[in-house]
């Protein structure tokens, strides 16, 4: 299922933080969100996974407004991993990812044999399935990421949107998910505070700047050394990955760049 997102606006307490940001999450692709602190990504995918109400423009899930579904409606279609990561579950892991099933339980309904499969693949699928007895508020920041990816995965969802999914993960975690999120070929939302990852790994990126989308396309006509200074305030040279072929954005760590205006930064729209 595709995603269009259309003159989104979102504020918080009457204070505007996006501000008509348009953009399409194709089906089927992983679409990522990059932007500078407090550009607004997470505040976009609120309204995605419907935590936060846009004051105007809307978000499409295949042709329908949300805002047309039931929580339980869209509940089936969308799962996220918000960020902010429950760590008060006095439940097992297991527990915490059988969570996922509810929108397709009647209430009091108990988990059948389906229901066991499903969560059993989505622990295995994070890694944690050695781990489905231990308690949730025991384990590590990354562990626990981990399991709550896999409540979404067990939710099974057309749309996946993810808020930094690669938090918290060592170097083996981050792509081993990244990886995975590649094999699944769900519809696929997600902000990646990594500009290298998210151009190996994003079909599309869309670049956020204080509120507003101000470059989208493919990472390589996205990524480049004028936007990074421009946007992220950055020297960076962008090269060929010696392994893989993608874009690999070399930074300059010794100083910033003198940023132009983000009105500087042209919208690319091409591959
Ligand atoms: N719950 C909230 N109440 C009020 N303002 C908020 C709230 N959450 C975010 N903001 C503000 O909205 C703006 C956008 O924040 P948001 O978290 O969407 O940015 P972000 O791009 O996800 O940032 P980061 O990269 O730091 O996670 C920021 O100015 C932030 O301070």
């Amino acid at each position: 299922m595709r995603i269009d997102i259309e003159d989104l606006h979102v504020a918080y307490a009457g204070r505007t933080v996006v501000a008509g940001a348009h953009l399409i999450a194709a089906e089927g692709e992983i679409t990522g969100l990059v932007g500078p602190n407090g550009s607004g990504k997470s505040t976009l995918l609120r309204t995605v996974y419907r935590h936060l109400k846009p004051t105007a423009g809307r978000v499409l899930l295949a042709g329908t407004d949300l805002r047309e579904l039931s929580a339980v409606q869209s509940a089936r279609h969308v799962a996220a991993l918000p960020q902010e990561r429950g760590s008060d579950f006095e439940l097992s892991v297991r527990e915490v990812v059988a969570m996922g099933r509810t929108p397709y339980k009647r209430a009091f309904a108990g988990e059948d044999a389906a229901d066991r499969d499903i969560v059993a693949r989505a622990l295995a699928d994070v890694g944690m399935d050695d781990q489905a007895g231990r308690r949730f508020t025991a384990l590590s920041g990354g562990e626990r990421q981990r399991v709550l990816l896999a409540r979404a995965f067990a939710q099974d969802p057309d749309v996946l949107v993810l808020d930094e999914p690669t938090n918290h993960l060592d170097i083996r975690h981050q792509v081993e998910l990244l990886a995975l999120l590649r094999t699944q070929r769900r519809t696929t939302l997600v902000s990646l505070h990594d500009l290298n990852a998210a151009a190996s790994v994003c079909d599309r990126l869309h670049v956020l700047h204080a509120g507003s989308v101000v470059a989208s396309g493919r990472p390589r006509g996205v990524l480049t050394p004028a936007l990074m200074a421009a946007v992220f305030g950055v020297r960076a040279a962008v090269v060929d990955h010696p392994l893989t072929g993608d874009p690999l954005i070399a930074f300059d760590h010794r100083a910033p760049a003198d940023a132009e205006p983000a009105a500087a930064v042209e919208t690319h729209t091409g591959a």
